[in-house]
């Protein structure tokens, strides 16, 4: 079934639940000419709940039967108060809006002592994992058991449609070919291209640290991502850097960060808008369509984004048409991105969810990045002052940064780093198994294992690196502080380095991040010219809108919640709620 006809398959679901055990009933009724007479309607009820029942205890022998065949244990399943675990479904959606980032997940599997677990919400399995070798076995060792699958794409369809987050197979595979070599190491290393985004990004700053005002810097460094990437991939500078600033002050809570009112805001708004419903369909789980009956939620910000983004589309089709008239043919190498997909297509739609889904994949995740890095330069001064010390050291007060500059850059890449293991852009994400297998051996948290795990199949399995990347029992008891050292001390490098799944921001597999070095590349080469003019970072709580502060109870938990001074939040990717308001100053001598 297609993934947009979420609508009938849920009227096949219900189907199923419903009128196949009335169906039965009636039958058994007819042939023994029984007649129940006021005792219809709660009879029907009972038999539809026990069919129900019997269903998910066939389920359990023919699982139980599989993994004993496979050699595998039961995944722990959580136990709720209510059937079909309403209240911990219930739990969970509270927790999303007013806890911190995961907290209902670490606190079920401190509850059950264990790293994997079953939470299966109305009859359905959905199994969560903080697991380093069960997220390894998803995303690597095992790929081929895996995929994006059914549940996902019904989710994303209306906003990635054919783009390479919501393909797998062959349609992925050509994705993938088609992107690599746009982010091949001659094309990420040309920083002219950094430096003209770069340069405008701090005039920003400049104006704004001239007037002692704060800036915005989750929704400044969304832009400059947004207008490198679209340079970058399609040659057109999409500019928003040049539209209208939230305002300091008065900023209102928008979806994401602080919201804005001009046309880059309908964009962002629109595109936020998308994930935000996404994330949204993914915590309600299986039955989302109940909540879409009457309408598509994505429908409207997408026709927005298509506003910004066919014109585009339409230019490439039309130029590759003309040279193709022409006789002109010129080589990859002297092609965009989005005319390399052109000439691969003629599919206006197609090409437009690609072109979305690198959009979405370069700026989201790499602002992401920068503003966390932002935020730990401003809580710890140290740390900066040593950063800012390596750059003048090998990069000199104002000089553009060569490749060879930003690769010597010890220091910055531990910050960079530990920046990622805390807050990992990507903090949680999801697989469908294709078919049951067995989930291999582990669980070195919380004491002995018991025996590999029973994962069944067309089953989906949420894997959370965030978690795994502050977990205790890898990183030690430290798991929790920002501390770049560790990026730098032999001794405890060597723990990672005998154990890479407990580092992934990058995912890892036949499906790692394809944009990593350029990532890097962008994000080293912003913060070189960043603190080349810059060295103290002042977090602006007054400025932040209202309700995008951590709550107080916060301060007498655990982890990192009691010391944050922002609030985390996800939405496909991390980011911080209300944004990141900052004051940047320069000191005397520079
Ligand atoms: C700090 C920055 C970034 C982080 C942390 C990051 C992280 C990730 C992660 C975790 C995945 C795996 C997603 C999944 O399997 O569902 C991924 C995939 C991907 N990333 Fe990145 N990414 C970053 C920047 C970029 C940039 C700048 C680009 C492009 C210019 C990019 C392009 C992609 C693409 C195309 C994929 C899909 C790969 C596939 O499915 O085969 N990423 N990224």
């Amino acid at each position: 079934m297609h993934p947009t006809w979420y609508r009938t398959r849920l009227l096949f679901d219900v189907c199923r639940a419903l009128l196949l055990p009335s169906t039965i009933l009636t039958l058994i009724l007819n042939t023994t000419h029984t007649r129940l007479g006021f005792l219809t309607v709660p009879s029907y009820a009972l038999f539809i709940v026990t069919w129900a029942f019997g269903k998910c205890l066939i389920r359990d022998t023919v699982q139980a039967f599989d993994a004993k065949r496979l050699g595998a244990v039961p995944i722990t399943r959580v136990q709720g108060k209510w059937p079909g675990n309403v209240d911990v479904l219930y739990r969970m959606m509270k927790a999303f809006k007013t806890s911190y980032i995961l907290d209902v997940y670490l606190g079920l599997f401190e509850e059950y002592q264990c790293t994997t677990l079953n939470l299966r919400i109305f009859g359905v399995d959905q199994i969560i994992t903080m697991d380093e070798d069960h997220s390894k076995f998803v995303i690597a060792t095992g790929f081929h058991r895996f995929w994006r699958g059914t549940y996902q794409k019904e989710r994303m369809e209306s906003f990635l449609g054919n783009g390479i987050f919501n393909r797998d197979d062959e349609m992925w595979k050509m994705h993938r070919g088609i992107a690599r070599p746009f982010l091949a190491r001659e094309r990420i290393s040309d920083f002219e291209l950094f430096e003209r985004h770069v340069q405008h990004t701090l005039s920003i700053i400049s104006s704004a640290s001239s007037g002692k005002l704060p800036v915005e810097a989750q929704d400044l460094y969304a832009r400059f991502t947004l207008d490198t990437a679209s340079e970058f991939l399609f040659g057109q500078n999409l500019d928003t850097l040049s539209g209208t600033l939230p305002t300091p002050g008065k900023a209102s809570l928008g979806l994401k960060g602080s919201a804005t009112h001009d046309e880059f805001g309908s964009f962002t708004q629109a595109f936020e808008a998308c994930q935000q419903i996404i994330t949204n369909r993914a915590r309600i789980g299986y039955i989302w369509p109940l909540f879409e009956l009457f309408g598509d939620k994505t429908a409207g910000p997408v026709k927005t984004i298509g506003r910004w983004l066919d014109p585009h589309v339409e230019r490439a089709i039309s130029d590759k048409i003309r040279m193709h008239k022409a006789g002109v043919q010129s080589s990859v190498s002297e092609k965009t991105f989005l005319q390399h997909l052109a000439d691969s297509t003629n599919d206006p739609v197609l090409i437009r969810d690609q072109l979305l889904s690198m959009l979405l994949a370069s700026r989201d995740t790499t602002a992401c990045l920068l503003t966390f890095v932002t935020y730990f330069m401003a809580l710890h001064p140290e740390v900066t002052q040593k950063l800012r010390a390596e750059v003048l050291q090998h990069c000199g007060p104002t000089q553009a940064p060569t490749y060879e500059a930003i690769k010597s850059l010890r220091y910055m890449r531990a910050v960079i780093n530990e920046t990622l293991r805390l807050f990992p852009p990507v903090p949680l994400n999801v697989r469908e198994s294709r078919a049951a297998c067995a989930l291999p051996l582990s669980d070195r948290t919380f004491g002995e294992p018991s025996g590999p795990l029973y994962m069944p199949g067309k089953t989906n399995i949420v894997y959370l690196p965030l978690l795994v990347q502050r977990n205790t029992a890898l990183w030690g008891t430290d798991a929790d502080v920002f501390d770049p050292e560790r990026w730098l001390d032999p001794a405890r490098l060597s723990i990672y380095t005998s154990n890479p799944m407990m580092y992934a921001p990058f995912s890892a597999g036949p499906r790692v991040c394809i944009g990593q070095q350029y990532a890097l590349n962008e994000a080293t080469y912003f913060l070189v010219r960043l603190l080349q003019q810059y060295d103290t970072f002042t977090l602006v709580p007054e400025a932040q809108p209202e309700g995008s502060l951590p709550p107080e109870e916060w301060k007498f938990r655990r982890g990192r919640q009691t010391v944050e001074k922002i609030w985390p939040s996800a939405a496909l990717t991390l980011y911080v709620k209300g944004g990141l308001w900052v004051r940047y100053s320069r000191s005397s001598q520079s």
